[in-house]
């Protein structure tokens, strides 16, 4: 064994010594071997582009992306929302959205909905279809979303990220010029994990972030009191320990949840109702912030 044990060891140190003498590259193999470089390009027909984001899954980035492009209308803006979701979207459902948009072979035209300007690749598969797409299929998706849809006059178009720090987060950060990212997070240890992960990536890849929200942080029960069920103040250190703005809470509330299911979220549904004017509040920082 121990023989065999030498032999390899031996065999392996030779190879080394092998691999050590480096050949000479050619210029057009040293061009291949260099980072690659991107071009950012703006999503043609919008002055600014806002990722809502949180490398954790449920914790209701949809709910605020779809509110914060409705309260920005409601302020006068011209808003568009882009559902980067490929493999769970859920603009559709919460907008209520059935039509197909429509195309003339080289734009797509994105679909009108309580004055916003949408578009979801739920739109264009069946609702119940699985997209079972690798990488290079969602990039590609992307590119078409934000380069071949026919976004109009907006102000701000409001990008509903998927979770995690994979392929959608990649081509957005490298190759489409992003003027800033929310983060979403509800208050659990286990949910702040991934966002520092999300925000440590935004940072490498030089994407600014606005700052982070905390959804889902209490809920106010029939006595008056506030229950802190998901613990407290985990978003704000984070946002400290990151030296992020901490951009403000959202509580649960019962009628979040049943607005988004019935396809009119809160902000449209009741813009009087006290989550409604939390979102307004986040609309008018962003809107102060670039226009
Ligand atoms: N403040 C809130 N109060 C009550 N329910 C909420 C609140 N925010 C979100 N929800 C509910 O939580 C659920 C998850 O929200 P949402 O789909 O927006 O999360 P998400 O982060 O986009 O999820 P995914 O990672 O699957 O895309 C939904 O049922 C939504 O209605």
């Amino acid at each position: 064994m121990a023989k065999y044990i030498m032999s390899f060891s031996q065999k392996t140190s030779n190879d080394k010594n092998m691999t050590d003498k480096k050949p000479e590259l050619s210029d057009a193999m040293k061009k291949k071997l260099e980072p690659r470089k991107f071009t950012k390009n703006p999503i043609l027909g919008t002055k600014f582009t806002i990722a809502v984001s949180s490398a954790k899954g449920g914790v209701g980035k949809s709910t605020f992306a779809t509110n914060l492009a409705l309260a920005l209308k409601q302020i006068g803006c011209k808003v568009g929302l882009l559902d980067a979701d490929i493999y769970g979207p859920s603009i559709p459902k919460m907008f209520d959205i059935n039509e197909k948009p429509k195309s003339d072979g080289q734009t797509l035209t994105p679909i009108t909905k309580y004055d916003i300007q949408c578009m979801s690749i739920g739109f264009l598969a069946d609702q119940q279809t699985p997209m079972i797409w690798r990488g290079p299929m969602v990039t590609s998706a992307i590119k078409t979303f934000t380069q071949k849809v026919g976004w109009k006059d907006l102000d701000f178009i409001i990008v509903d990220m998927p979770p995690g720090t994979g392929d959608t987060q990649l081509t957005f950060s490298q190759e489409i010029k992003m003027d800033g990212a929310i983060i979403v997070s509800t208050p659990q240890e286990v949910a702040l994990l991934d966002v520092k992960r999300g925000i440590k990536m935004f940072d490498k890849l030089g994407v600014k972030i606005l700052g982070l929200v905390d959804n889902m942080s209490y809920f106010t029960g029939d006595d008056g009191k506030k229950y802190k069920i998901f613990g407290e103040g985990g978003v704000k250190r984070t946002a400290e320990e990151f030296e992020k703005e901490f951009l403000g809470e959202i509580p649960i509330n019962p009628e979040v949840g049943k607005c988004g299911d019935e396809g009119k979220p809160i902000v449209e549904a009741n813009p009087e109702h006290e989550i409604s004017k939390i979102y307004l509040d986040f609309a008018r920082k962003i809107k102060s912030t670039y226009l």
